[in-house]
């Protein structure tokens, strides 16, 4: 290594390190446990000798609708920016419940100006998971074209399995159908599993899937019925659904409108990337996925200043991020409260994720290298603050499969000890280990009788390890451990944090 590359920390202040155990909460529920099940010598020693407690990371307690799961863009806001603000579904609910939808300005605008001969095309994911879209919205905007006279309208529909029970795509589709039927303007057109439409990690080859066929005339037509049957008899979920053309004539063409109705970015990026190479009359999205995507948003995103990052920064303080490049956005966007900033001197690692698309066969996913990353940095150039991402306990609880998910924790708890050891036992550093959201804990859903791949609103873990005594926390919500962290690192916590 270049000596002069080699920053000498001078600071004499411990290290402070903030750990997310992506998708790991806690239930006083055994059955189908991963979390429970797991060995996990470290976690379970550190909860008696080291301080401990539980956060809500659910519903109001980050923003969203009272009861919903809780998820990574919501809960990386709340853990960043200290604070508890109005999420996108609940903006867009609300949105609803007050008609500003049905009585957009936006969309009444765009189609005075439409050629009413041309289609509207409503993509989205069409599942009520509420996590990345909400099936209500998509009702709403039918009911909302067919009011202002549209009556070609083509819906795409993403099939989900993710945020909801893996086999439960039927129900929606056949829900939005009965009400194209009704008003008597439109058609499915397509479908689409997740994996292909919502690719989030540059698998280009899964997003062009789904762009052919919206783009493209298929030799082949398969009722969208047939088709998720004829998935389901070769065991392949709504999720990972080939993407499909359902009709005759239903490609995107030049001078059609396009509404994306997902409300998250980071999985609508790469398609609405591929959709804006097209000529069309608009494209509108709830909000803006990124500065760069010249899309019509209907409404603005919840946006934070003075976020824990932002304040340790402006306190000369240096940071390092790392996640596995499928929680990019994660530790980047949504933890410095939905703003695409790097901070001062910030060291940013990217670990590119793996892209066998059977994610059960490695548990252990990119976490060997995560730490690695983070003792190296430790051990050469030490910053005053560490941000980790650790995606193994939410990506392979996704996968709804037990044995894995347990594998995946037990990983975790390894690369932990070794953390351990370095930062508090050596350096008599900090460190904050927590999630953003439940998932890994519910493997099982009794109601469906299938494997639990969605979320909870479960609450989950907070450890604060360090060689001081044991305290008695008194944090609640994921909003509380910004400020928290701040006041330990003897930094004054801002005004925004205290509310
Ligand atoms: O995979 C995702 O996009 C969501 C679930 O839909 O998970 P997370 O919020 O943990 O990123
Ligand atoms: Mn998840």
């Amino acid at each position: 290594m270049n000596i002069k590359h080699l920053r000498i920390n001078m600071s004499s202040a411990p290290v402070n390190i903030l750990i997310i155990l992506d998708g790991l909460g806690i239930s006083e529920q055994n059955y189908y446990n991963a979390f429970f099940k797991a060995s996990t010598p470290h976690l379970d020693r550190w909860k008696f000798e080291h301080s401990y407690t539980t956060l809500q990371a659910a519903g109001t307690f980050v923003g969203l609708p009272d009861g919903y799961n809780g998820n990574s863009e919501v809960g990386h806001f709340a853990l960043g920016s200290g604070r508890i603000m109005k999420q996108t579904s609940t903006l867009l609910n609300h949105s609803m419940q007050q008609s500003i939808l049905q009585n957009s300005d936006i969309i009444a605008n765009l189609l005075k100006k439409f050629n009413t001969n041309r289609t509207v095309h409503l993509l989205g994911l069409a599942s009520n998971g509420n996590i990345h879209s909400n099936i209500d919205h998509l009702k709403a905007l039918i009911f909302v074209l067919k009011s202002h006279d549209i009556t070609n309208i083509l819906v795409h529909a993403i099939l989900d399995g993710r945020d909801t029970a893996p086999q439960s795509a039927q129900q929606f589709l056949d829900a939005i159908a009965t009400d194209l039927e009704k008003y008597k303007c439109g058609k499915i057109a397509s479908i689409h599993g997740r994996f292909y439409a919502m690719d989030r990690n540059n698998n280009m080859d899964r997003t062009q899937a789904s762009f052919s066929i919206l783009t493209q005339e298929q030799t082949s037509k398969t009722s969208y019925t047939d088709k998720i049957n004829q998935s389901y008899d070769q065991n392949i979920t709504d999720e990972f659904i080939q993407p499909t053309a359902c009709i005759e004539n239903h490609t995107i063409q030049q001078g059609d409108g396009v509404i994306f109705f997902n409300f998250r970015p980071d999985r609508a990026i790469q398609l609405t990337q591929k959709i804006l190479e097209l000529d069309l009359s608009f494209f509108v999205t709830p909000v803006l996925y990124h500065a760069s995507l010249a899309t019509t948003p209907l409404i603005t995103a919840a946006k934070a200043d003075n976020t824990l990052l932002e304040v340790i920064s402006a306190h000369n303080k240096s940071i390092f991020t790392i996640a596995e490049t499928e929680k990019y956005a994660h530790v980047t966007y949504f933890f410095n409260g939905h703003k695409d900033i790097r901070l001062q001197g910030e060291v940013r690692v990217l670990v590119p994720s793996l892209t066998d698309a059977d994610i059960k066969k490695n548990p252990c996913m990119q976490a060997e290298k995560i730490t690695a990353h983070v003792l190296e940095s430790l051990h050469t150039n030490p910053s005053d603050f560490y941000l980790i991402n650790y995606a193994n306990a939410d990506m392979i609880g996704h996968s709804g499969n037990l044995d894995a998910t347990i594998a995946a924790i037990e990983c975790l708890d390894r690369e932990l000890g070794q953390l351990y050891e370095e930062v508090v036992t050596k350096r008599n550093g900090i460190m904050y280990i927590t999630a953003d959201h439940g998932n890994a804990e519910v493997m099982h859903d009794t109601i469906t009788a299938q494997p639990c791949t969605s979320h909870t609103s479960n609450p989950v873990p907070f450890y604060m390890l360090s060689s001081n005594n044991k305290e008695d926390l008194t944090l609640t919500s994921l909003a509380d451990v910004a400020p928290f962290i701040l006041e330990n690192m003897n930094i004054t916590v801002p005004d925004e944090m205290k509310k």
